[in-house]
Order: structure tokens, then C-alpha cells, then sequence
């Protein structure tokens, strides 16, 4: 998988600083949501938004879409980048979100500050709430089939996010349709999976062990992956405190070897209202899976076949509802150049060269660690669709 791409040794050159300085961004991502996360959980806050369809918006996902935003008109020059990102500044805007925007603001120049300790340039001096809204409203292009552009989704698994849980900060590089650089910060998924939360479910149905006593333990990680490499990375988040040099220690990830449907675990959304559960639950049946499904907010899933902590990862969204390409662009390549499959249920590759949707997408998406186990679980979509009522 991945290694198909037969210019590899020149795209390796062709992305290496794209490749960098997305990973020191998402790095800094993850800190800034870190900090907003700590401060939200426990309180009835008022930095938390619903959107037009009562999705939750928060002043992290503003925040970190103006800093990626900032730091890669910065680099690249503002004229070179086309960004595809999830948030608008509408509801920012409103007079009633008055200290909402300050605390994006205040936040933004927090996070921005500290650039230098990745090894990025800072602003000269603090932005102003016009250049805030500004860096957030350029992010609207929405890609296509020709040229380069960059995909964001400053947080993923919002739900998550507000729920202290798990959740994902994304971006991706596409050029002429294809994913070429995939960055995913998964502040809250340790890098041992023993590490996870106690207090999170992920954790109990992954673990029976007591997180570390050290309060220094790498509870967070940022994977990362160039299309053709046949490789993909994880490092440990940086805490924004430590002491830091780059480059960051990264270690090889790899998808599980287990092929054998007993033995799989399978991860979902968490919420019914994103995939539907009692579909799933008839395929893993079907297929002799017999682990309780793991359900985790967000793209952690992909991270977790991606580092071996799961094999099987499927999301069948209600009929009518069209996948966006920011919730899976990073999680789809860095799961294929860990060695694992990603197609829709009909066996196609997800198809990022149609604007912000995944156009074309036959009914959900199947995510396996490898070939044996994806060609059953397409066998029985294909066994079990028409009794569906999907
Ligand atoms: N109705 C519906 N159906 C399917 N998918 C939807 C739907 N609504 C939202 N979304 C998108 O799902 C993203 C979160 O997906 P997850 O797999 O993490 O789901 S869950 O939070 O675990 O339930 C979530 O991403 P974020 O908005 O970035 O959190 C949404 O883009
Ligand atoms: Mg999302
Ligand atoms: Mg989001
Ligand atoms: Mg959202």
C-alpha cells in the first residue's frame, strides 16, 4: 500500500519542507488545545457554540484554523496557499460573541507566540482581531481536482473535544486530487495505548492498567505520512512547557498483522447519529468479529488502525448525509502508508479531487489493517446491504 506511486523519490524531495512545517503546526495545534480543553472541561462555559446544524463549535477549533492558517500563509506566502478548513467566522462575528472573539484572539496570539520553539516564525507583533478573522476567512477554498491545497480540520471530534474525550487535529496536503501529506495530532491518544485516560472509555475497553504516576508521560502523539514513502511516523505531543528541540523523536508505526476476524477490534464513531451501529453490528457478527466495538471520537480511529491498536475501522453515515474531505484526508494516508486499506463500501479509494465532499462515495467507509480482513468485510456490505433499510 502507498508504495504504488511511482515518482516516490521525487515527491519525498518535492514535500519535505511542506511536510515539516505541517508537523511543527499541528504540534502547536495540539498544545493551544490542550489548554482550551483543560479550561472547558468541568465548566457550564460559554466557549462552546452551536452551529446551523446544532454541531458544537469551540474557541479552539476558531483558534487553531487562524494559526495553521497564519503560520502557512507565513512560510508559503498568502497568495501561494489554498486552504480547505472546516470553520466559517459567521458566528464569531455575531455582537453576542463579542468575548468569544477576544478569547480566539488572545488565544491565537498565545499559541502563535511560542512558534519559535518549533521552530517557526513568530508574528513581530501580537494580531489584531481583523488579521484573527481574517486568517480563519481565507480558509475557504474548496479544493478540487487540480493544483495544491491544503485540508484542515482544527478539531476534529468537537463532541469529543467538549467532553474531555478524545479528539484530532487534521491536516492534509492534496495536489491534483491526491493526498500527499497526511498530519494528525491526537493530543489525548498516549503513545502507549496502556497510557490512556483511565477516566475515558477508550481507555477501559482498550486497557486494565493504571495510567503512569509521572505527570511528564507522552499522553499525546502526532503521526504523520508522504504518500508513496511506504512509511508513516508518530512522535510524542510536545508539551508547551518542556524544553524543546527539534527535531522531535519520531518512531516507524505500523498497521497489525492480525488477520484472523476473532481476534480484530473494530472502532466506530460514538455517535449513532454518524454511523449506524446496528448495520455494524450485523456486519462484525457476519464476519465472526467478537470483541466489543470500540467506539472513539474523531480520526483517533484511523491513528488506531494506523499504529496497530485496532485492525478495522468502518463509518456508514445516514443516506443524504455527504462526508466532507477534511474528516478523513489525513487519517486515509497515513493509514495506508502504515501498510493498511481504505476504500468506500463498493472497494473504491476515497476520491479527494471533487471539491469539499467526498463525491461519488458508495454508502460508508471501510478502513482495515489489511487485505484479508477488507475483503471480508466488503464481502458481507455486499451480503447483508439490500436487508438493511439503509
Ligand atoms: N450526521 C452526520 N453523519 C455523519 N458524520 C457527521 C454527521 N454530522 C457530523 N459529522 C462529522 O463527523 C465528524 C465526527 O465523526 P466521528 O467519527 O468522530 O463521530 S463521533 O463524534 O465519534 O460520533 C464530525 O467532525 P467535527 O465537526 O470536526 O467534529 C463531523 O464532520
Ligand atoms: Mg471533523
Ligand atoms: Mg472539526
Ligand atoms: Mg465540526
Amino acid at each position: 500500500m502507498g508504495s504504488n506511486c511511482p515518482n516516490s523519490a521525487m515527491d519525498n524531495a518535492m514535500y519535505s519542507e511542506e511536510l515539516a512545517v505541517a508537523v511543527r503546526v499541528v504540534h502547536m495545534a495540539c498544545c493551544l488545545c490542550q489548554r482550551v480543553q483543560d479550561g472547558l472541561v468541568g465548566t457550564s462555559s460559554e466557549q462552546v457554540k452551536s452551529k446551523d446544524d446544532d454541531s458544537p463549535v469551540t474557541v479552539a477549533d476558531w483558534s487553531v484554523q487562524a494559526t495553521v492558517s497564519w503560520i502557512l500563509a507565513e512560510v508559503f506566502g498568502s497568495q501561494n496557499v489554498s486552504i480547505v478548513a472546516e470553520e466559517e467566522v459567521q458566528t464569531l462575528s455575531k455582537p453576542d460573541s463579542a468575548d468569544l472573539l477576544e478569547a480566539v484572539v488572545n488565544t491565537v496570539n498565545e499559541c502563535l507566540s511560542e512558534a519559535p520553539k518549533f521552530g517557526l516564525k513568530c508574528p513581530d507583533k501580537a494580531l489584531r482581531t481583523s488579521q484573527v478573522l481574517d486568517a480563519i476567512s481565507r480558509c475557504n477554498s474548496t479544493g478540487g481536482p487540480k493544483g495544491r491545497h491544503w485540508i484542515l480540520d482544527p478539531v476534529d471530534g468537537t463532541l469529543g473535544f467538549v467532553r474531555g474525550d478524545q479528539y484530532a487535529v487534521a491536516l492534509a496536503l492534496i495536489e491534483d486530487g491526491k493526498v500527499v501529506i497526511g498530519v494528525l495530532g491526537c493530543p489525548n491518544y498516549p503513545m502507549k495505548k496502556e497510557w490512556l485516560n483511565y477516566h475515558n472509555k477508550f481507555y477501559q475497553a482498550m486497557s486494565k492498567q493504571s495510567p503512569p504516576a509521572s505527570d511528564s508521560w507522552e499522553k499525546g502523539c502526532v503521526m504523520y505520512a508522504r504518500r508513496g514513502s511506504g512509511e508513516a511516523w508518530m512522535q510524542p505531543m510536545v508539551l508547551g512547557d518542556e524544553k524543546l528541540e527539534w527535531p522531535n523523536s519520531a518512531r516507524l508505526i505500523k498497521v497489525s498483522s492480525i488477520d484472523n476476524p476473532a481476534m480484530a477490534t473494530f472502532c466506530e464513531p460514538v455517535e449513532k447519529s454518524n454511523s449506524n451501529h446496528s448495520f455494524t453490528k450485523g456486519l462484525v457478527h457476519s464476519v465472526g468479529l467478537r470483541k466489543q466495538p470500540l467506539r472513539v471520537y474523531s480520526m483517533v480511529k484511523y491513528a488506531a488502525v494506523a499504529r496497530g491498536d485496532a485492525e478495522i475501522f468502518m463509518k456508514f453515515a445516514r443516506a443524504g448525509y455527504k462526508e466532507k474531505i477534511w474528516d478523513h484526508a489525513a487519517g486515509v494516508l497515513i493509514v495506508e502508508e502504515a501498510g493498511g486499506v481504505v476504500t468506500d463500501a463498493g472497494g473504491r479509494p476515497l476520491d479527494f479531487s471533487r471539491g469539499i465532499y467526498l463525491e461519488g462515495l458508495d454508502r460508508g467507509i471501510i478502513v482495515c489493517s489489511g487485505a484479508a480482513l477488507h475483503e471480508k468485510i466488503i464481502g458481507a456490505v455486499y451480503a447483508s446491504w439490500d436487508s438493511s433499510n439503509l
